[in-house]
């Protein structure tokens, strides 16, 4: 509501060191939901962006309350978790050093991706969606959510007074929404299998130079997917808590398989295998987690805190699962 933004706009935004936004261990628990948005309002200040592209100060504001509001209270894929991966993103830039290889709109549109990428989860998963044949999967059948996700960044920008991309030229605005779009449709682990090889062959090969459009593409795909799974090298006391509340989403869901559609669950799902969690952590560490955090440290070796950090919760897990 306009009270909301103007006591956010009133209000004194804490430092970005004082938030522990430069780190890889930032956690949100003990912020309020106040001080979520004074963070990525505090993001935003720090990366220069509005000053960069004129956004009005009650704009970014309102903007950021809209995008607040319009995030379920699911138990995983809620504001909190958009802003957890927003962090990272700005982390990556900062400490991880990896804004030198983006430009100014690679660097809004991607905190703006982040902060709008899971926008409107429903707590299902893209095959839930089509297996209930529900409007969603009518409208997308591929990247089902993702899709979704991106409609709901784009009718909040289209809301008055929330559109923070207002002063931007139409060129400029046409080039930031394509990287929003892409960032946000990246977030589909089904597209990171897609292109991870891809990325793999370039480093591989001594890639350095990831300015051309295909390769920058790439390269923030996989950057959003980091981001995405950070949670996974938060410390073991962040994790633990973290895999519990997608866990129960994922039970959730499972649930609803059971009594809607009378199907058994997958095993990440069904609660009655819950005791197989630890070593499913393993395998979702092994097969997504590690590949992605190694290739992109052994590139940008400043982000190497991630895959230490996934690397010790590995072995907590693993310990778990003996
Ligand atoms: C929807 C994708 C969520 C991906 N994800 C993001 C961050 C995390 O920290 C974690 C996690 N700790 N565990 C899982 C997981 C849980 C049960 C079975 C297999 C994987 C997933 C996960
Ligand atoms: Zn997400």
């Amino acid at each position: 509501s306009n009270d909301d933004t103007e006591k956010l706009v009133k209000t004194k935004i804490p430092s970005a060191v004082h938030l522990n936004l430069y780190s890889f261990k930032f956690t949100d628990f003990e912020l309020s939901d106040e001080d979520t948005c004074k963070a990525a309002i505090t993001m935003f200040m720090e990366c220069n962006l509005v000053q960069q592209f004129l956004i009005p100060y009650d704009v970014l504001c309102r903007w950021i309350l809209s995008v607040r509001k319009n995030y379920r209270p699911v138990k995983y894929h809620n504001w909190r978790h958009a802003l957890n991966v927003t962090q990272t993103m700005f982390a990556m830039f900062k400490t991880g050093k990896m804004e030198r290889f983006m430009n100014d709109l690679e660097i809004l549109g991607l905190l703006v991706a982040c902060l709008c990428h899971d926008l409107d989860h429903r707590g299902t998963n893209n095959a839930f969606q089509t297996k209930t044949e529900s409007p969603l999967a009518i409208l997308y059948t591929t990247s089902t959510m993702e899709h979704h996700h991106f409609d709901q960044c784009v009718m909040i920008l289209n809301t008055d007074s929330n559109n923070i991309f207002q002063a931007l030229s139409p060129l400029d605005y046409k080039r930031v929404m394509k990287i929003v779009e892409t960032a946000i449709l990246s977030t589909d682990l089904a597209m990171y299998f897609k292109k991870r090889n891809k990325f793999l062959e370039l480093v591989e090969n001594g890639e350095f130079d990831w300015q051309a459009d295909d390769k920058k593409e790439l390269l923030c795909g996989m950057m959003m997917t980091a981001c995405d799974v950070s949670a996974i090298a938060k410390p073991w006391e962040v994790q633990h808590k973290i895999a519990k509340l997608v866990a129960d989403e994922f039970f959730d869901q499972g649930d609803l398989e059971k009594m809607q559609l009378k199907e058994q669950p997958v095993a990440m799902m069904d609660r009655e295998r819950k005791d197989e969690l630890p070593q499913m952590q393993v395998g979702f560490i092994d097969v997504i987690c590690l590949p992605l955090y190694k290739v992109l440290s052994d590139t940008f070796p400043w982000v190497e805190p991630l895959y230490n950090g996934t690397l010790e919760n590995r072995q907590h897990w693993h310990d778990l699962a003996e």
